[in-house]
């Protein structure tokens, strides 16, 4: 306590001394002085490096102690304002010192300029240091004699209050005699410092207790407006929710009348189906009847049965017709299913979309209980904060003696505090920008939806209004519907009735012609006999003659056909004379150049419906080449229907009668078409080229009758 001032008092001293002993004729003490004055620091640069990393006269020494060796650019580097300015007072003097003791003792007193400079600027730097201080010393001084004249008046006053007693006068004046003015001014200016820094101490520590309460103040309004607004978007939250409920009721309630409709609907195409049903049941009843009508095979039936035809095929153009309607309204059925479909999708969509935003709601929901957690962990933070403040102002009024450790561990305090409320405070701001950013978000995700909402709303309503036409549309053709429904109900009840009036009238008129139908096949069996007997009695071996006409471009247009007769031809032989040059043929028939291929056939035709009633027929034509044989049989090339031969023809037949006895027989046609040439019997329906001859005797000189090895092709029309 006692050596500080006296240092002060020795410093001004010292100092003065130096900067009067400035040409450097006492390096020691300005060192001691130097070292040990409190005003150093203040003049002394911080960092006391130079921009190589070493104490300012180290570069001198590492050089090997000689300053006029030193570079050029070395000086030039020292000379700079911030070498000088960052070196050490001290380095500064020793600098000096090293320069004028190598002067003296290795240069006899020269100086070379370069180093002359250096030490003018380290001596300019040194001065101006000086002054700087020297100015702080006066400043000083001054206060140092206000407060001495500030504690003399004191010192008066108390003098004055302590002149009650002589002997306390006598025993002050002792004191004044035994104590040098100084120490007591010392004492005094102690108590007056002790006094005034404490007064500081404590006008700073209500300073900030006074800003910490302020922050608090402020904090605490923060966390009202917080709560507040918090209100706020819980009202906004709870009247969305409101709004939902309120949304999702009409979608609940639109969703039953849908469900209503598609109820009505459906009855209405259960009845339709069954109206369906019955319709195919009384047509199906109607069908069985006309095929047992159809398989009555008499021809006045036919023409009874080809008007309830014609009426049936009437009512099964109105069946049909209905149908079509039927399917038309299931079609329309389909559609408006289809778009009771997408709606319904539609209406999930918008659950989807709803569940969402209950979802964001509730995490809003769940970041606002967050939020307030956390606003109470503040709460609590700052109640434990202005407890501990006011357990340190406890302390500091009742630990004053110990100021100065509460000081340090109030300022920690203060500052940890500072820095956690700073914290806090940092914490609570980010924390109401997200919160305001995401209240922003959901204000408008909100108006998204709402706006979302109204349009969707007016799209249910307009599709809605569509519904309820469509609906109207279908009641209106359903109930037209069902009046032709009963309309044709009564037609066809009305119908049944002549039906089946007609049917008894039938049943009665069929009754003989049963009788017939169950004579016929007997009647027809006789028939067939007869005619075959009939055949038999004309001949079973027939021959024809056909003399053919001269080929087109023949030269000689002679012939030696004489006469041609009903069933004889007289042929005359050129190389005779008289009559018997004339030799007379006789045939069953002659047919003459201008017979038709029709008149040919005509006489044949018998034979064919023999071959439908079980008996062999053979036809064979005969003659010489060119005598018209492949014509007679088969016709030209390219032949018509006029020039159709003998087999088309035949074939025709085969298939006419088949056909028209195909409800009792049942034929199977066929072909072989051999070639007998040379005694050899080719297929000429076979492509096998192996097996195309076959020999037309056996190996005992008789005639193969049965080629069963041949290709048989069964046909079905000649065309
Ligand atoms: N009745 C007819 N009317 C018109 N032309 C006929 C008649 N008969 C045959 N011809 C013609 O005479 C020619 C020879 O007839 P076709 O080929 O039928 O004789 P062919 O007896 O079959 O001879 P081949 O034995 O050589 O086969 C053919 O051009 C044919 O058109």
């Amino acid at each position: 306590m006692n050596s500080q001032p006296n240092n002060h008092s020795t410093e001004s001293k010292e100092v003065g001394s130096s900067s009067s002993n400035s040409s450097g004729n006492n390096n020691l003490p300005q060192k001691k002085i130097l070292s040990d004055s409190k005003f150093q620091p203040m003049t002394e640069p911080p960092g006391a490096l130079n921009q190589f990393g070493h104490r300012f006269p180290d570069v001198f020494q590492q050089k090997g102690g000689s300053y006029a060796d030193l570079p050029a650019a070395k000086i030039s580097e020292l000379m700079k304002s911030s070498s000088l300015d960052n070196a050490p007072t001290q380095s500064l003097l020793s600098v000096v010192n090293g320069i004028l003791e190598e002067s003296v003792e290795r240069r006899n007193g020269e100086i070379p300029p370069r180093v002359a400079c250096l030490l003018r600027k380290v001596v300019q730097e040194i001065e101006r240091r000086i002054s700087t201080q020297q100015g702080h010393l006066r400043t000083q001084n001054n206060l140092f004699k206000t407060r001495e004249e500030k504690y003399q008046s004191r010192i008066r006053v108390l003098e004055a209050l302590a002149s009650g007693t002589k002997e306390e006068n006598i025993i002050i004046k002792e004191e004044k005699i035994a104590h040098d003015s100084k120490p007591i001014e010392k004492i005094v200016i102690e108590e007056k410092k002790t006094n005034d820094t404490n007064h500081e101490e404590k006008t700073k520590e209500d300073e900030k207790k006074k800003e910490i309460d302020r922050e608090v103040i402020r904090l605490m309004k923060e966390v009202e407006d917080k709560n507040m607004e918090k209100k706020e978007i819980d009202k906004e939250v709870k009247r969305l929710i409101k709004d939902m409920e309120g949304k999702n009721a009409e979608i609940s309630t639109f969703k039953q009348e849908l469900e209503a409709m598609k109820k009505r609907y459906e009855e209405k195409n259960a009845e339709i189906s069954t109206f369906k049903q019955e319709l195919e049941a009384m047509k199906k009843r109607y069908e069985e009847k006309c095929s047992k009508m159809e398989n009555m095979e008499r021809k006045e039936i036919h023409k009874e049965v080809e008007g309830k035809n014609m009426k049936r095929n009437e009512i099964d153009e109105e069946v049909m017709r209905l149908k079509k309607e039927v399917e038309g309204k299931n079609m329309e059925k389909k559609e408006i299913d289809e778009e009771v479909m997408r709606l319904k999708k539609e209406v999930e969509g918008k659950n989807m979309e709803k569940k969402e935003i209950d979802e964001e709601v509730m995490r809003l929901k769940k970041e606002v209980e967050e939020k307030s957690i956390e606003k109470k962990e503040v709460d609590k933070v700052v109640i434990r904060l202005i407890k501990e403040l006011e357990e340190k102002n406890m302390e500091i009024s009742t630990t004053k003696q110990e100021l100065e450790s509460t000081k340090n561990r109030y300022e920690e305090q203060c500052s940890k505090l500072e820095s956690e409320v700073k914290d806090a405070k940092g914490e609570l701001k980010q924390k109401l920008q997200e919160y305001e950013a995401k209240m922003e978000k959901l204000r408008n995700t909100v108006r998204e939806s709402e706006a979302i909402m109204e349009s969707k709303y007016q799209k249910w309503n307009m599709k809605q209004k569509i519904m309820q036409k469509a609906m109207s549309f279908q009641f209106s053709s359903i109930q037209k519907l069902n009046l032709a429904w009963e309309s044709i109900k009564q037609d066809v009840v009305k119908e049944r009735m002549i039906y089946s009036e007609e049917c008894n009238r039938l049943g009665v008129n069929l009754k003989p012609l049963v009788n017939a139908a169950e004579n016929y096949q007997t009647v027809l069996a006789e028939n067939r006999k007869i005619f075959n007997e009939l055949q038999e009695l004309k001949g079973n071996i027939r021959v024809y003659c056909r003399v053919r006409p001269f080929i087109p471009g023949q030269k000689e247009k002679q012939s030696i056909v004489e006469r041609i007769g009903e069933s004889d031809l007289v042929v005359a032989n050129p190389s005779k004379l008289g009559k018997e040059a004339l030799k007379t043929f006789k045939f069953n028939k002659i047919f003459g150049p201008t017979s038709t291929q029709a008149e040919v056939y005509d006489d044949i035709q018998a034979f064919i419906r023999s071959v439908l009633d079980g008996f062999n027929v053979c036809i064979f034509a005969y003659g010489q080449t060119g005598s018209g044989k492949t014509y007679t049989m088969s016709g030209p090339n390219n032949a018509t229907n006029e020039n159709l031969g003998v087999n088309y023809r035949a074939l025709n037949d085969l298939f006419n009668i088949s056909s028209s006895r195909q409800s009792s027989i049942v034929y199977d046609i066929g072909v072989q078409i051999i070639e007998i040439y040379n005694e050899q019997v080719r297929d000429l329906l076979t492509t096998d080229t192996a097996i195309k001859k076959y020999p037309f005797f056996n190996r005992y000189r008789r005639c193969i009758m049965c080629i069963n090895f041949l290709l048989r092709i069964r046909i079905l029309c000649t065309y």
